[in-house]
Formats: structure tokens, sequence, C-alpha cells
């Protein structure tokens, strides 16, 4: 009988698995995982406190490098649930899809469609004389495509529809649809239903496509909890129409959690692994030293470590910020939505973009090894490059915070600034100077002088190209490198400040030579992020190349004083070897026998001679093919 953790982590691994026996395991180990989870969701509420506690346990512990098909149903069905539904349609459904008695995905996304939500083609069209809406796909490039677990796992799914009533078009709108038979499983009539085929990686996540044939939903299975269609078919808009895209700045909130975890993951094998990895000799005769000693493998991995630790508290920051402003938003104010949404838009992408760089840098600081699957740096690799994607492409996120900038830019003298922008007040107050200095506090001025005056250039150079006669449009597309820019910025000197503040606030509950690490970490992530964005600190302030060269001798030092504490860093992710599931970065540091015991797993290995020499190779080598 086997225990549930062998059931969980044994058997055939998944790299040799076919695509459809990977999506059969994943089922079957979703299960297993979320059947505990259900135990867990039945001691505690479903707030969405609470629920991204739980969630995070889905993603924390996501048990395969692949995801799973049951993603989407935590991740994005339940919350637009929460934030859309109704008290009536909350009661009717919520708990069904907590303790997963109806599977759910979230269908925005179409085969034409990704980033310009408002141009998206599906139709919900009301008919008052039957109180219902018909959803349809008019075109090819309507069907709904990328959905998470709607390909062959999902009963249900949030579907995203342009809303027309009395002939009118009210935008896009959220609609439950039931997809499948409760019992059989069947699609229902009307609807096309399958899977998008194989992926760069999250081949487990089971996404799918659908398609609508004027498939009639009862007109309670529009979310009205902000606009409502009544059975007469008048339209009672939404208090604000922005409310819509909620669902999408809590998912990003998830979003910056996971890519901290994602990178974790890689940091743990890649750390673990080069203290491990013995190769070269520093000096002629002496032993082969571990690979972490070379300053260029901590200039690879230990800047990553910072930066996990860095993006792990604003992470947090970003969450507490989240509830202070969903709160307002239940309460009506609608004050600060545009700096959450911009907030979200920009740590969302900085985060995951950094996790991307970090992990493909991990995995090339373990060479050859690095480059097995049985080592996870691929897959975790793939998966990182894939959150610069979905829930909003990275390019796309940086430009609403740029937008969100611009505005509070123009607006500068009428008043006070929401948190998250009061800086740009401070830095450009008259008679405020700033001379550079190598600290902490001097680089975070830096980076915050750096931002203000990309957002005034660019607002600027706007204002100079439509005075010049050219539309808001094209002024805007010319200059959108610089506006990227400018939300890079403007996140990059958040994320710095708030690992300094929030850590030293953390530092005095910890032993002296905690701390110590910890403050080498945030000043090791200063410098590093300082050097590598020299181009704009030389532009807008007063650094010196006599700077600069104390800065990188303040680098390499810093490395020198982390490295002994590096495996200490990543042992204290704690992150179980069922779930880092890596030959590399076992906790025993077995590198060699568990790359050969996983090479002995793969199929190839089951007999000595492989058929193909006696259908193929031998004729060839005899000549007679
Ligand atoms: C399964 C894997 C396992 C683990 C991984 C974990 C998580 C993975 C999660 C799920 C998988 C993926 C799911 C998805 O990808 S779901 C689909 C996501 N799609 C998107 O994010 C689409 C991105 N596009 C947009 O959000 C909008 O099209 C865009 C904002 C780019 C433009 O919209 P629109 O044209 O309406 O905006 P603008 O004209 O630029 O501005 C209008 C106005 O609205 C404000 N705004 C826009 N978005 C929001 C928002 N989300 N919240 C609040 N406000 C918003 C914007 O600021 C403007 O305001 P103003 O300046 O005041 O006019
Ligand atoms: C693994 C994965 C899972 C997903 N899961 C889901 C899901 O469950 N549900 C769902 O609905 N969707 C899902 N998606 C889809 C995802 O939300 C979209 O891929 C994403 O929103 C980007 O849209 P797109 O793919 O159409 O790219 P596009 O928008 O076509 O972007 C392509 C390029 O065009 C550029 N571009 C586009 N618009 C602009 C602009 N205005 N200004 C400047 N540049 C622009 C982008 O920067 C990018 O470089 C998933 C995607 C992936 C990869």
């Amino acid at each position: 009988m086997l225990t549930k953790r062998e059931e969980l982590f044994g058997g055939t691994p998944d790299e040799y698995l076919s695509h459809k026996e990977k999506y059969e395991n994943s089922t079957r180990k979703a299960v297993i995982l979320f059947s505990l989870l259900r135990k867990i969701q039945e001691e505690n509420n479903t707030d969405l406190t609470n629920y991204r506690n739980l969630l995070s346990g889905v993603l924390g512990a996501s048990i395969s490098q692949d995801g799973s098909p049951f993603g989407l149903h935590y991740i994005m069905f339940m919350p637009v649930f929460m934030s859309q539904a109704d008290e009536e349609q909350q009661e009717r459904w919520l708990h069904r899809a907590l303790n997963c008695s109806i599977i759910g995905s979230y269908a925005q996304t179409e085969l034409g469609h990704g980033t310009f939500i408002r141009g998206l083609e599906t139709t919900a069209t009301y008919d008052p004389s039957t109180q219902e809406f018909v959803l349809h796909s008019p075109t090819l490039t309507s069907y709904k495509w990328w959905p998470g677990g709607l390909g062959n796992t999902a009963n249900y799914c949030i579907v995203i529809a342009q809303l027309y009533s009395k002939g009118e078009c009210h935008g896009i709108h959220s609609f439950i649809v039931q997809v499948r038979d409760e019992d059989t499983h069947m699609p229902l009539p009307g609807i096309k239903v399958g899977e998008i085929g194989v992926k760069m990686g999250l081949n487990a996540v089971n996404n799918g496509f659908i398609g609508f044939e004027n498939v009639r939903i009862p007109r309670t299975n529009m979310l009205m909890k902000h606009a409502k269609i009544l059975e007469d078919g008048t339209y009672v808009k939404s208090k604000n129409s922005k409310l819509i895209y909620g669902a999408m700045v809590f998912v990003r909130v998830v979003i910056v959690f996971d890519s901290v975890n994602y990178l974790a993951k890689a940091i743990t094998v890649a750390t673990r692994y080069s203290a491990v990895r013995r190769q070269s000799q520093l000096k002629e005769g002496e032993p082969e030293r571990q690979i972490l000693d070379y300053v260029t493998q901590q200039d690879k991995i230990l800047t990553a470590i910072a930066g996990c630790f860095a993006m792990k508290m604003n992470a947090r920051m970003l969450w507490d910020t989240f509830n202070v402003i969903n709160d307002q938003l239940h309460k009506g104010n609608m004050e600060r939505l545009g700096e959450l949404h911009a907030l979200a838009c920009c740590l969302k992408a900085i985060s995951t973009s950094d996790s991307s760089l970090f992990t493909a840098r991990c995995r090339v600081s373990c060479g050859g090894h690095g480059y097995m699957v049985s080592s996870t740096l691929p897959a975790t690799s793939a998966l990182t490059t894939a959150s610069c994607t979905y829930e909003g492409d990275n390019t796309v996120l940086l430009l609403q915070t740029a937008r969100f900038l611009l505005k509070t830019w123009r607006q500068i003298d009428t008043g006070p600034l929401t948190p998250t922008v009061e800086y740009l007040k401070t830095v450009s107050a008259p008679g405020f100077s700033y001379k550079w200095e190598n600290s902490i506090e001097g680089i975070i001025r830096g980076f915050q002088i750096v931002s203000m005056k990309k957002i005034s250039s660019c607002l600027n150079l706007m204002t100079a190209k439509v005075m010049s006669g050219m539309s808001q449009a094209d002024a805007w597309n010319t200059i959108s490198i610089q506006l990227v820019s400018a939300g890079e910025s403007h996140c990059r000197a958040i994320v710095i400040s708030t690992f300094h503040e929030d850590m030293s606030k953390a530092m005095r509950s910890m032993s002296a030579s905690l701390a110590e690490v910890m403050g080498q970490l945030v000043e090791l992530y200063a410098v590093y992020w300082t050097l590598e964005r020299l181009g704009d600190l030389l532009e807008y302030t007063s650094i010196s190349g006599a700077d600069v060269v104390k800065l990188r001798s303040w680098y390499e030092e810093l490395l020198r004083k982390i490295r002994p504490n590096a495996v200490g860093l990543v042992d204290a992710f704690d992150i179980i070897d069922e779930l880092l599931q890596s030959t590399l970065g076992a906790y025993d540091g077995r590198v060699y026998e568990r790359l050969m015991e996983e090479a002995l797993k793969s199929p190839l290995n089951a007999e000595p001679v492989n058929q193909s020499f006696h259908k193929y190779l031998k004729p060839f080598m005899q000549g007679k093919l």
C-alpha cells in the first residue's frame, strides 16, 4: 500500500510520460493534493485574506513543475467569483467551488485577443423573452484560447464576453457557464471544447479552448455584484467600470508571491549544487575548488538570493496594500484603485522578469547538469518565462504603470499624493538638492530621482509632440520605450526602498549575526541594481566615475562576506526534496548518485540494445538502406 507521499511523488518521472499520460498523472496527483487542501478549507473561512494563504499552499506546494489542472480553479475561478458574484450567486455556487464539487476555469483570452480585452469578440446577447443570454463565438479568433484546466478538467468556467442588451453593447462582463455535464463530463450542446496542445512548459495545466454556438444561459448567470441586467433587459452600470478588472489585480498580487516561490526553488538548487560541485584549481597544485568560490559564480547566484528576499518583502507590501485598498473599494472609495492597479502591474512585471532572468542564470550556473530535466531548472525557467506573459504581458503592464505616473505627474501640484508616489513630490520640491552618495539611502534617493526625471521627461516629450501636431496616441507610441523604462525605474525605486525599510524593521528583532547577513543582502541588492542601471544614474544624478569604482569594490566585498552564508540562506527557504524534485538540489548533496539514479529510469535504459539498431542502424551501417 503506497503512502500519500509515495502516491504523490513516486512513479515514472513526468519527463518520460506522453502528453496525455502527463495530464492523467497530474490529475491523479491533483486529486490527492486537493483532497488534503479541502480538509484545510473546511477548517478556515474563505474570505480573500485567508484565501491567499490557502492559495499559497496550492501554489507553493504545486507538486509538479508543470503546474496543475486545478490551478485556475483556485487562482482565478474562485477569486473572480468572490469579487464579482452577488450574494445570491455566491450562495448558489461558491460552496460547490470550494469543496471542488465543481471545477472552474477563467476564459478571457481569445485566439485573436489577449492584451486588448476591450477588443474581445465573444458575445453575450440578452433575450428578454426568455430572460437568457445567448453566448456566441462569431469567428475563429473569438474562440477562447488558453484558459487553464479548460481542456479536459473544468466543467464550469467564467467567460468574459461583450454584453449586448436592447441592441446596445455595454462592453465586457463576466458570466458563469457550465461547459460539461456534471455526470458524464460530456461537453454541453453548442459547446466546442478541447486542449490547446503541448506548450513550452506548464503542460499539466491543461490549457484549453472553447467556442460557443448560440449557447443559452440564464440571466442570473451574469456575475452581478457590480453591473446588472434586469429582467426586461435594462442595463444597470457598475459604480466603476474598472471593477471588472479587479480579479486581474488580485491574481497579479498572487503572481508576485509565486515568482518568489519559483525563484526560491531555482536558487536553492543552484546554490546547493555550487557548494557540492568542485571544478578547476584556483591555485596550481591545490585541490579543485567549490564553484561557489568563484566570484563570477557568486555574481550569478548571490544576487539572485538577494533578489528573492527583496521580492518576498515587496510581495508582502503589495498584499497589505491590496487589502487596505480592497477594503476601501468595498466601502465605495475608489480613490486609490488607480494606484493599486499601477503598483500591481509594475510589481508583477518586475518580479516575473527578475525571476525569469535570475532563474535562467541559475540554470547556466549549473553547467551541463543544469540542462538536465532532472535538475528541474529547465522546467522552472519555462515556468518563470510564462509568468512574464500570463495575467498581462509585462510590457503592457509597465505601460499601464507609466500611464498612471504621467497622470500623477500632471497633478503633482494639486494636493497630496498617495503613498507609493509620495517621493515624486519630495525629490521635485523647490529647493530640494541631492549629491550622490554611496550609501543605501543615497542609492534609494538616486533611483527616485531617476524615476521622477524620466516621468517628467516623458510628459514633456508627449506635450512637445502633440504640440507639433502628432496625435496623443502616436506620441504615446513613439516614446513608449521611455514610458516602459519610467515604469521600471519607479518600480525599482519602490522595491529597493521597501526592501531596506521592511528589512530594517525586521532586523530589530534579529540576532546581531542574522541582522548583519540580512543587511548585507539589502546592500547587495541595492548595489547590484545601481551597477545595472549606471546609464540612468549618470544621466540624471551626480554620480561620478570615482563613485562607480568604489561601488564595484563595495559589491565585490559584499559577495565575499555573503559567500559563507549562501547555503544557510537557501536552506532557510526550507523547500523539502519532494517539492524541489531536483537531482542537483537535494538536501543530502548526493548529486552524482541522483543523476545516475534518474538516468537509469529512462525507458531507453530498459534493454541493452534498442530495437532501432536492428530496424534502422544495422541495415544502414551495412549499406542496405
Ligand atoms: C496556472 C499556472 C499556475 C500557477 C501560476 C500562478 C498564476 C497564474 C495565473 C493564471 C493563469 C493566467 C491567467 C490569465 O492570463 S487571465 C487573462 C489575463 N489577461 C490580462 O491581464 C489582459 C491584460 N490587458 C488588460 O488588462 C487591459 O487590456 C489593459 C489594462 C492593458 C488595457 O485595458 P483598457 O484598454 O481598458 O485600458 P486603458 O484604456 O489603458 O485604461 C482604461 C482605464 O482602466 C484602468 N485599468 C485598466 N486595467 C485596470 C485594472 N486591472 N484595475 C484597475 N484599473 C484598470 C486604467 O488605469 C485606465 O484608468 P484611467 O487612466 O483612470 O483612465
Ligand atoms: C501559461 C499561460 C497560461 C494562461 N492562462 C490563461 C487563462 O487561464 N485564462 C486566460 O484568459 N488567459 C490565459 N493566458 C493568456 C494570457 O493572459 C495572454 O497570453 C496575455 O494576456 C498576453 O496576451 P497575448 O498572448 O494575446 O499577447 P499579445 O497581446 O498579442 O502580445 C504580443 C506582443 O504584443 C505587444 N503588445 C500588445 N499590446 C500592446 C500595446 N498596447 N502596447 C505595446 N505593446 C503591445 C506585447 O508587449 C507583446 O510583446 C495564459 C497564457 C499563458 C502563457
